[in-house]
């Protein structure tokens, strides 16, 4: 009975754990209000939920054990498992960079010979095979920063949001960062998926859609309605209702939420008014 279920990979602990539930939560649903609950069923909505090590999951998703899975792009990457990405989440931003004391490095060229200390081996490895670079990788658990303090490293490769860990550290990236990473939708390569998964994509997509955009509703002059759409394209296209009032119309348009205050002072200025900006709860595109 549980099989017909589609079976999802969450994060259960870490930088990713809280963020994949609420947007699950706001996906309308249910998800695990005890933090040490392994696995969760939710038949109302045919899914069940398997709260795992991020760093796990990409390998549980690859095999088709579970079918979709929740994890950091680079985690996908360094474990090296036949899964693809589905969606981009948008949350979980983070860089992934090589560090050293300063003026130890120059270039990622220097770094031949040198004993690099990540906890993402896999990616550093391809990384240097990729360009050629002859150096000696250890693998670490995690607080790699401190490595280099201890001696057992020259130079980190580690995750970078705010970059006060390297600060702390002492510790300066160089060169371009190695890949940019984020909380992402995976499923196996070449997968067939049933409806079921399309359906909690769309959930997903439905409430990334209503995080960035409001809805904007105004009146305008008919002779100025086309400069008007033109600020407020929309993402398909604006509706245009007429009004009651003699020569003018009601424009109902999504905008950029970031965009939105901005969008609403130069409507004003070419005459808009009754200008309203409403959030959106969820959406189907
Ligand atoms: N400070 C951070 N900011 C944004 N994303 C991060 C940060 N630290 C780790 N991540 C992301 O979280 C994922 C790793 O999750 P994981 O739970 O293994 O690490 P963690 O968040 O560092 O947790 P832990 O407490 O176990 O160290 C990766 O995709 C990584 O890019
Ligand atoms: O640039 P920052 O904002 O400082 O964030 C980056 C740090 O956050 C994570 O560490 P975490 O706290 O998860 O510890 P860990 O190294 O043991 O994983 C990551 O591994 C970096 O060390
Ligand atoms: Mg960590």
């Amino acid at each position: 009975m549980s099989h017909d279920l589609l079976r999802i990979a969450i994060p259960n602990k870490g930088s990713l754990s809280q963020s994949a539930s609420d947007i699950l939560r706001e996906a309308g649903y249910k998800q695990r209000s005890d933090g040490k609950q392994l696995t969760l069923v939710d038949v109302d909505n045919g899914v069940e939920f398997f709260y795992l090590r991020p760093r796990d999951i990409a390998l549980y998703v690859g095999e088709g054990t579970l079918d979709v899975g929740i994890t950091g792009r680079d985690l996908l990457l360094d474990s090296g498992a036949k899964a693809e990405e589905a969606l981009e989440l948008g949350f979980g931003r983070s860089r992934f960079r090589f560090a050293a004391r300063p003026g130890v490095i120059g270039s990622v060229t220097d770094l031949a010979g040198k004993r690099i200390a990540t906890s993402y081996d896999g990616v550093v490895r391809r990384y240097l095979e990729e360009h050629g670079i002859d150096a000696s990788v250890t693998r670490l658990d995690g607080a790699v920063e401190t490595s280099v303090q201890l001696g057992v490293a020259d130079v980190i490769a580690d995750v970078v949001e705010t970059g006060s860990t390297l600060r702390q550290a002492g510790l300066e990236v160089f060169g371009e960062p190695i890949l940019e990473s984020e909380a992402v939708l995976i499923t196996r390569s070449g997968a067939d998926l049933a409806a079921d998964f399309d359906v909690f994509r769309r959930r997903l997509e439905g409430v990334l859609v209503a995080r960035s955009y409001v809805m904007m509703d105004y009146d305008i002059s008919e002779e100025r309605v086309e400069q008007a759409v033109a600020l407020t394209p929309g993402i398909e296209s604006p509706t245009v209702s007429p009004l009651h009032r003699e020569g003018w119309v009601a424009v109902r348009s999504m905008v950029r939420r970031d965009t939105a205050q901005r969008v609403m002072d130069e409507l004003w200025e070419l005459g808009a008014r009754g200008i309203l900006s409403t959030d959106i709860h969820a959406c189907r595109l």
